[in-house]
């Protein structure tokens, strides 16, 4: 592909991948995975512990070699500097700075990001960390933690948000906020793939990709998920789903717009 600006080639999605194959210490542990994230949606990513969620994710962000098949974020290679700026991604692990406070971690992304104090300020507000601005990261509980790191990825307006478990701790309220802070990104054109273990908040997602030993089961809207399996919780789904090992044919779409 020539030039690759979302303008003028609007038809392949935000993640492409073909038959991606990544090995970590001698083992595969993605066995080719094929998949496309739609633009403007809001993609879960569930699966077993251990089923290869984080290294896909971190395949997306470029930060994990390769094996071999194709992977395009954004139409760039994921190591691609180009894409610096258009990504954000948020690990299980808190990565911002413990003696620095809220306020001071989220200016200091922006800064570098080239964001504004006021785009720190929205993005703590959006996290719900109003209150504690002022305090030290190492002051803060967990969830808190993780809250603040949200903050720091999505001061910069990102494109691609790339949340590992960003939810993992929080309260039922806290969550339900991020959710819907999450649906007004996609509306606004962001596009987010959200690892989880809680189920119902697949039902929040535009499509779910279900992974097992580093396989793709299915990529499916949750009502398909349901309807499919003939299961009336996400949680029965997609313990059924699992359990068969696999989902029948994949969705058409997921091969649309496949050129190479
Ligand atoms: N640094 C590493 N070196 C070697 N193997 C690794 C490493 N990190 C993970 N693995 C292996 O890769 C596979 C996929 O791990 P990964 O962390 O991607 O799973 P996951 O689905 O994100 O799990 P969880 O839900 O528990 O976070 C597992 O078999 C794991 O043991």
């Amino acid at each position: 592909m020539m030039n690759s600006s979302p303008a003028e080639f609007p038809t392949r999605g935000a993640v492409y991948a073909r038959d991606l194959v990544v090995a970590r210490a001698g083992n595969e542990v993605l066995r080719s995975l094929s998949f496309d994230v739609p633009r403007g949606t809001v993609v879960g990513l569930m699966g077993p512990s251990g089923c290869g969620k984080t290294t896909l994710m971190r395949s997306i962000v470029g930060v994990q070699r390769i094996e071999s098949g194709h992977l395009d974020v954004l139409d760039h290679s994921p190591t691609d500097h180009a894409l610096r700026h258009r990504l954000g991604y948020v690990t299980q692990a808190v990565s911002v700075y413990r003696d620095l406070t809220v306020r001071q971690n989220a200016r200091y992304f922006a800064a570098i990001q080239g964001s504004t104090p006021h785009a720190a300020d929205r993005a703590i507000d959006t996290v719900g960390l109003a209150d504690h601005a002022d305090r030290t990261v190492e002051n803060l509980s967990g969830g808190q933690a993780s809250r603040a790191s949200l903050a720091c990825a999505l001061v910069g307006d990102p494109e691609l948000l790339v949340l590992d478990e960003p939810t993992v701790g929080l309260d039922p309220v806290t969550r339900e906020e991020i959710w819907t802070h999450f649906r007004r990104l996609a509306d606004a054109g962001a596009t987010l793939l959200v690892s989880s273990h809680v189920m119902d908040e697949a039902a929040r997602c535009d499509s779910v990709l279900l992974m097992r030993d580093g396989r793709l089961l299915a990529h499916l809207p949750p009502q398909e998920l349901l309807d499919r399996t003939g299961e009336s919780t996400m949680d029965a789904a997609f313990l059924s789903l699992i359990r068969r090992g696999n989902a029948g044919p994949k969705r058409a779409s997921d091969h649309q717009g496949d050129r190479r």
